[in-house]
This record gives C-alpha cells, structure tokens and sequence, in this order.
C-alpha cells in the first residue's frame, strides 16, 4: 500500500504505550521521543520486577545463561499458605464469573479503568461474555480469579486473573498460567498495589504446582522476549476518521479513502464456511501441525479448540476451507471481538474491533484467507481489523491495507529465560 494512501495514524489500546505512527519513513519528533523513552526505560529502576524470576535488563544479551527455567520449584508444603496482606482498608475476594452480578462488578471496573491508549481517547471494554469465556478454559482455578473490595463498601477495586496453559517453548512442554485483566481502579493507582497482587496470584498459581507464566503488556518491563506491533485495517474509515481513531491521509479525500478500503461482499474461497463443532478433531490437527515451526506457542488439544475456537457469538469467530472435492479442511482463520469505549466522541460510543486470533493456511493463500476474513468482519459490522505482527500476519498486512498503529504490545514469560529476544514472527502465540 502506497503511504500516501493510508491514514496517517492509527491509535491501538495496548496499555501506556508511547508515540505515535512507526513506518520505514518516519523520523517525526514523536517517533525518536519514543525510541529516547525505549532506551531510558531499559535503565529504570524496577523495585519490584529486579526481585523476580525474570529475565533481568543488565543480562540481555549474555548468551551463558541457560535456557530455561529462573527458580527451581519448591515443595508445595513449603509455598505461603496464607493470602499476602493487602493496606487495612482492602480485603482479597475470590471472584465467581459465573454470579451475574460479580461478572457485572468485574465489568464495570474493567469498562472504567481498564487499557487506554495514550493518548486517553478509547479503553477496551471487554463484554462479560468475553470475560466468562476468557476466563473459563478447560481446567481453570477459580481461585485465580481474584479481586480487591474496599473492605467497608464492598466496592470492587482491583483484579487480575489466571488461567493454566500448555505453552511449548521449542521442545519443551511447560505449564503456565497465562495472567491477565490487571487492573487498578485510578483512584487508588501508583500506590504499589500491583506487586501485592502479582505476588497473590503466584502464590496461588504455585499452589497448584505451575511454576511459569506468560502475560503481555504495552509497558516495558524486564525482559520482553519480544516486541509485537499492532496493525489495522480500517473497514468503516468514515467512523474511525470521525472519533480520532485514523486520520484522512495527505491528498486523500473521504470519498477516495471509503473507495479504498471497500471490499467485495462475498467471500472469495469455493468452501469456506463457519467452523462447526466436528470440525474440532481437522482444526486441532491442522492448527497443532501449523503451531510445531514457532519458537513459543501453545499446545493446544481438542478440548482446548473446542474451548478457544469454536464460534461463541460477538466473542470469537471462526472460519475454515473444506475442500469442495475432498471434503478434507485445508485452511482456518479466526479472530475474537473486543469493542473500545470512545472517550469524548458525540456521535459515537464504541469502537467495534475485531482481533485475528490463529490463521493457518496449507492450501489457500494467506492473503486470500484473510481477505476473506475480512469480508466477513465487515459484514458483522466492524468498525476495524486488528493484527500483531506474529506468526506468519507480516506476509498480509500490507497487502491488505493495514496501516501500522502506535500500539506496541511486548510478551513476557515468569520463571523462564529465553537465550535471545524473539523475532514477532517467531511467536506463534496470541493473548486476548
Ligand atoms: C508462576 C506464576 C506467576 C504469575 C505472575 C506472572 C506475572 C504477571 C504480571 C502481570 C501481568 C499483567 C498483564 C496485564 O493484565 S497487562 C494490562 C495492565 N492493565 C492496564 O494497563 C489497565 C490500566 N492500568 C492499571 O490498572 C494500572 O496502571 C496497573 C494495574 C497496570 C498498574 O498500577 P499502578 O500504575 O497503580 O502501579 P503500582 O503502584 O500499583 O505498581 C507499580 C509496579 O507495577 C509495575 N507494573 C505497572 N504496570 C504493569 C503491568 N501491566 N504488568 C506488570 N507490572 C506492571 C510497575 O512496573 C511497578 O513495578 P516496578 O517497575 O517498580 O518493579
């Protein structure tokens, strides 16, 4: 896609990321205020992180510490059985999903005081379906689901979650719990809140004897083991142009920019359809197969699919190829729906964004697999297709018309040390 085409920024919701658009030619003042701000946060203190089985600022790039495992694990008798004390006002909680009105409390502190973007204009607003499927895979612990009430009021004010993940990490199988949902209600922020609950959820995720986890954030913590970017691609750029999302590019005009980003209104691959529950045992095949040539990437078995890909309306969509004549399912592509409150906007309230999730293709080219995801992304009414560079995503991007966004998003793994950082494409993992 010709620059002079796409809109000249695009915002992505990815936590307190800094700067502006990155592109091959850009050398604004935003973009080296980011990269100064990048280098200076690899020399920040971190009282809490410099104390935890991470990989550590001052040892990148040595290359003599083995792979592997931080901290060796301890007898589960010897882990701290009681809960961590929180400041005399707050009490921990144990959050059932599954009550209505705790999913609702859970929904309200996200939909409040969850991810913004930088600049403070969206925050994602994760609906409580979501929430309920995110946080219920097979064998979840509902004890790491917690959260902080203010003990007088009740008022929930703080969460983070768990969930247990088979993660392969080149030829080794590791479990972790994937953390997730750390929030903070603003009120009570910079009060180091977060450590007490990041060493909560551990002690309960070491209860259960899982000694590793992978979380990603838009902050710079130590250590990535890589650096993802977000990418969109605009399919209603009259909305996003309207609430700041993407701005109309040089030369362009409204009319020239809706003719550019309009797609057909069928999709384009003889068998393509909507993935169905037998097809559980193809899918897991076809995507177990695709996921071997990543460095880092789950292990996913047919309850896992059943779980994370089977179609669950407005929450995560799924489409595969069945090969007309073979009948044999050649190709997959998903993606799941996370909407963002637009701060401030009169004419709109929320953003409809849609997340490629796992895409594998043998037979039919990425490009016209995802095409045709975005086919029917735009007939469901999104707003906007977001990617990460991951996975095999760069091959399309362009060709596609995703422009880059501000959004950097870096992926980290507790307890586990990767020799070196990990190019995105070699990551072959997606946190929601
Ligand atoms: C074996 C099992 C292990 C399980 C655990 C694995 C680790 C899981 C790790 C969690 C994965 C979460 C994945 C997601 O959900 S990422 C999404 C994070 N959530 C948001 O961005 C929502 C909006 N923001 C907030 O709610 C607050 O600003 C948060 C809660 C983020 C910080 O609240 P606040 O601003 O009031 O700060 P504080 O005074 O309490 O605490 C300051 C300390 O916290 C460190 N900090 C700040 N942001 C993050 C962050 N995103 N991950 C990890 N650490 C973070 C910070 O560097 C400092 O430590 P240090 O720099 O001094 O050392």
């Amino acid at each position: 896609m010709a620059d002079d085409n796409a809109p000249s920024e695009n915002h992505s919701t990815s936590g307190d990321n800094n700067g502006a658009s990155e592109n091959e030619n850009d050398v604004s003042i935003d973009a080296l205020a980011r990269k100064v701000q990048e280098s200076l946060s690899l020399t920040k203190k971190h009282k809490f992180w410099e104390t935890q089985p991470v990989g550590q600022f001052k040892d990148l790039g040595d290359t003599s510490l083995p792979e592997g495992l931080i901290e060796q694990p301890t007898p589960i008798s010897e882990v701290k059985q009681e809960p961590y004390n929180l400041p005399t006002p707050y009490e921990w909680i144990t959050c059932d999903i599954d009550s209505e009105e705790v999913c609702t409390e859970v929904y309200n502190l996200l939909t409040n005081n969850y991810v913004e973007d930088d600049e403070n204009m969206f925050r994602f607003n994760y609906s409580k379906e979501f929430l309920q499927w995110a946080l219920h895979p097979p064998g979840y612990y509902k004890s790491w689901h917690i959260g902080v009430r203010v003990k007088n009021s009740k008022k929930l004010v703080a969460f983070i979650t768990g969930v247990p993940a088979r993660i392969r990490v080149r030829d080794a199988l590791v479990l972790m719990a994937e953390v997730n949902f750390l929030c903070v209600h603003k009120k009570l922020r910079s009060k180091r809140l977060t450590p007490v609950m990041i060493k909560e959820v551990t002690r309960r995720v070491h209860l259960e004897n899982i000694w590793q986890a992978a979380y990603t954030a838009g902050v710079v913590l130590p250590t990535p083991i890589t650096t993802c970017q977000y990418w969109h691609r605009s399919l209603n750029p009259k909305k996003l142009i309207d609430v700041g999302f993407s701005r109309l590019g040089p030369r362009m005009t409204m009319s020239r920019t809706i003719k550019l980003y309009k797609l057909p209104d069928q999709t384009a691959t003889p068998g393509f359809r909507k993935m169905e529950l037998h097809d559980v045992p193809a899918v897991t095949r076809l995507l177990r197969n695709y996921l071997k040539q990543f460095v880092v990437a789950p292990d996913f078995d047919e309850e896992d699919v059943e779980h994370w890909l089977l179609p669950k309306e407005d929450v995560v969509d799924s489409f595969l190829v069945e090969s007309p004549k073979t009948h044999e399912i050649t190709d997959f592509c998903s993606f799941y729906t996370l909407p963002s409150s637009i701060l401030g906007s009169q004419s709109h309230s929320t953003l409809k964004a849609a997340y490629s999730y796992y895409n594998v293709s043998t037979k039919t080219p990425l490009v016209q697999l995802m095409n045709d995801a975005l086919i029917i992304a735009k007939k469901k009414d999104f707003d906007v297709f977001n990617a990460l560079d991951v996975m095999h995503n760069e091959t399309f991007l362009k060709e596609l018309k995703f422009g880059p966004g501000d959004g950097k998003l870096h992926y980290y793994l507790y307890n586990y040390r990767l020799k070196h950082v990990l190019r995105p494409s070699e990551l072959g993992f997606v946190l929601l």
